[in-house]
């Protein structure tokens, strides 16, 4: 078993939205660098480790991904359970997911434990065309929310390493959100990183 005595924190991540929008193809591309494009829909919960090195520390992410559509969903409370940070997933051709995520928000609020839960919005499948939802549609909606945001394709891979590793670098700008891993805590050895560094077997 994978020894975790360099792991700085360990984090869980959420990733919520409407069937459809790419949800499991988002986490699949950054977990495995891999997309298919006849994904079929997750039901119940699925969930992917991925360890990142983000500023020179490696973070381990638990990843959680639910099904988008209702009938597929199970176990709501231990979803959302101590989740960190959140990622809301629409898809930028369909108008109605985007119409949808003050529900998906309000959902996020009512079973959130933690509070200060970091969000992320997400515009996904901008390798696709007509697009129905602008880059200033999504830009608004996360300010006017207080969210991140960050327009991405897990077809082409553009701006899905980005959108995780912002997100934990607020995670952990969030004081009281997350404790360091006990010995990852201590033994932890600062490295320069560059691109390929960002990631590492977990
Ligand atoms: N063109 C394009 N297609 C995508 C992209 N991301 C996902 N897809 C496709 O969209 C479809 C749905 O993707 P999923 O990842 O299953 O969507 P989901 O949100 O997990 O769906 P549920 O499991 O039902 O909640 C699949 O056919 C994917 O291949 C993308 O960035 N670009």
């Amino acid at each position: 078993m994978e020894d975790d005595y360099d792991v700085y924190a360990t984090l869980k991540i959420l990733i919520i939205g409407e069937s459809g929008v790419g949800k499991s193809s988002f986490l699949m591309r950054f977990a495995e660098n891999k997309f298919h494009p006849d994904q079929s829909a997750t039901i119940g919960i699925d969930f992917k480790i991925k360890c990142i090195r983000v500023e020179g520390e490696k973070i381990k992410l638990s990843i959680w991904d639910t099904a988008g559509q209702e009938r597929f969903r199970t176990l709501t409370p231990s979803f959302y359970r101590n989740g960190q940070g959140c990622i809301l997933v629409y898809d930028v051709t369909k108008y109605t997911t985007f119409a949808k995520l003050d529900e998906w928000l309000n959902e996020l609020d009512s079973h959130s434990t933690k509070k200060d839960i970091v969000k992320l919005l997400v515009g996904n499948k901008i390798d696709k065309e007509p697009r129905e939802v602008t880059e200033e549609d999504g830009l608004r909606f996360a300010s006017k929310h207080n969210m991140m945001f960050t327009e991405a394709s897990a077809k082409t891979m553009e701006g899905v390493q980005l959108a995780f590793e912002e997100l934990v670098v607020r995670i952990l700008q969030t004081p009281g959100l997350w404790e360091p891993n006990e010995k990852g805590g201590i033994q932890i050895h600062r490295k320069s990183h560059s691109s390929e560094e960002n990631s590492c077997a977990c």
